[in-house]
């Protein structure tokens, strides 16, 4: 396959071949004669998305996703590659629930990694012995699934990564520092008022120091405050922010109700402008977009009852290529914080970049940006907290090599485990 005059992130325009599952060529390329032509003029050609962070609920949870459904999403947003995290059921922490969930993937239409999870009842070295992902998102505090752990598990789960060089991510909040006098609100905001941005800042801080004392190297997923940021660069960690925390706040909650209730929460619109700030000059590492589907059966009751999270998979490209065209962040910037970032962090090597010998995991996207619709994705959860605003779309989406989605048609079960040899 040959893309024609693709506007590449750096604003380069290039063709770009495609033979077998890899980038055979990028450069100034005459069409051979038997192979497919993409005129790209005027369409831009991106790395794939990694997104560290999604919950594609199987097993255990098929109603809300399943494979299928959440690595469509993936496709039809433009992300190549997923990372799966161990809150199904069973929870992924031991080697046997690994291979449970491990044969399930095989049905994705995405590349995926799967993390193994930390709690009392975990099996570290049966799971150790599978090719994970990452341990991780290890719960310092409880979110969906009630994976909460103390700090000397924490502490265990760190040794045990770095003896086996496995990388380790984290939920950072401080449940003793949430706000208990909100209890006695029953608005959609109070859940934000409840799981305070300390909480986050001093889980984060902490989470840091306890990396340090054992030498090792922490991921801390989904920050959503500027100070916990800002911890996690200063202290040499890395960081992923969700397109929630970069493009929604605390006044969008009204409208939202407890569609808008995730861990961590909503922030003040501040907060999100500060986090936004440093999403685009780079103190972030990476967008993931902890991808957490419920139905709306299950969001439609009171604030604190709701499960928490909510779906991004299939937004998160899409609307940060909307911000890019209106001159927010560069797609340079765009692109180093879903694709190259990632790739480097979690050590994909042929992933992640445009160029000779790397995968061919690749986005082609138009220019006209398109007003978001929930009804028209393909997660089970049929919602979306960012319903009407700007996304631009891809029209094409390969993994390696492989069409997976184009035009709003499906393709090949391209899915492979980026750990497996
Ligand atoms: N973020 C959330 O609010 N929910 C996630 C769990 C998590 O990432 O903490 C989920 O699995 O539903
Ligand atoms: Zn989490
Ligand atoms: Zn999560």
């Amino acid at each position: 396959m040959l893309f024609q005059a693709a506007t590449l992130a750096d604003g380069r325009v290039r063709d770009v071949r495609v033979d077998g599952e890899t980038i055979a060529a990028v450069g100034d390329l005459t069409p051979t004669g038997d192979e497919r032509v993409v005129d790209a003029t005027d369409k831009r050609l991106l790395p794939g998305m990694i997104d560290a962070h999604v919950h594609f609920r199987e097993p255990g949870y098929a109603h809300k996703e399943t494979w299928t459904s959440g690595s469509k999403s993936a496709a039809a947003g433009g992300v190549t590659t997923v990372v799966d995290q161990p809150n199904t059921d069973p929870p992924t922490v031991d080697g046997e629930a690994f291979d449970q969930k491990a044969a399930l993937a095989a049905e994705s239409y995405v590349d995926y990694g799967i993390n193994g999870g930390v709690t009392g009842s975990w099996d570290p070295d049966s799971l150790l012995a599978r090719p994970l992902f990452a341990l991780g998102e290890v719960f310092l505090a409880d979110s969906t699934g009630e994976m909460g752990i103390e700090g000397d598990l924490f502490a265990d789960a760190l040794v045990a990564a770095s003896e086996t060089d496995t990388r380790v991510t984290v939920h950072a909040e401080d449940a003793t520092l949430f706000d208990e006098s909100a209890r006695d609100r029953d608005d959609a905001d109070a859940w934000s008022a409840y799981r305070t941005a300390e909480a986050e800042a001093v889980a984060v801080e902490r989470a840091c120091e306890t990396a340090r004392e054992h030498d090792t190297q922490i991921h801390v997923a989904h920050t959503s405050t500027p100070a916990g940021i800002d911890t996690a660069a200063e202290a040499g960690m890395t960081c992923e922010v969700t397109p929630h925390h970069l493009f929604l706040s605390r006044d969008d909650l009204a409208e939202l109700g407890t569609h808008g209730r995730m861990n961590p929460p909503l922030r003040s619109e501040q907060r999100r402008e500060a986090v936004f700030e440093r999403v685009a000059d780079g103190t972030v590492d990476m967008i993931a977009t902890d991808h957490a589907p419920h139905t709306r059966a299950e969001k439609d009751t009171d604030v604190w009852s709701a499960p928490s999270g909510v779906p991004g998979v299939e937004t998160a490209l899409p609307l940060l290529l909307a911000a890019a065209d209106r001159g927010e962040l560069t797609y340079e910037r765009v692109r180093d914080l879903t694709a190259a970032t990632p790739a480097d962090v979690f050590g994909l090597d042929r992933k992640g970049r445009i160029e000779e010998g790397n995968d061919a995991d690749l986005v082609l996207v138009g220019t006209e940006p398109r007003a978001i619709r929930g009804d028209a994705l393909h997660t089970n959860c049929e919602w979306t907290p960012f319903e009407g605003m700007d996304g631009v779309f891809p029209s094409l989406t390969l993994v390696r090599g492989s069409v997976v989605y184009e035009d709003g048609e499906f393709g090949s079960r391209a899915g492979e485990n980026v750990r497996s040899a």
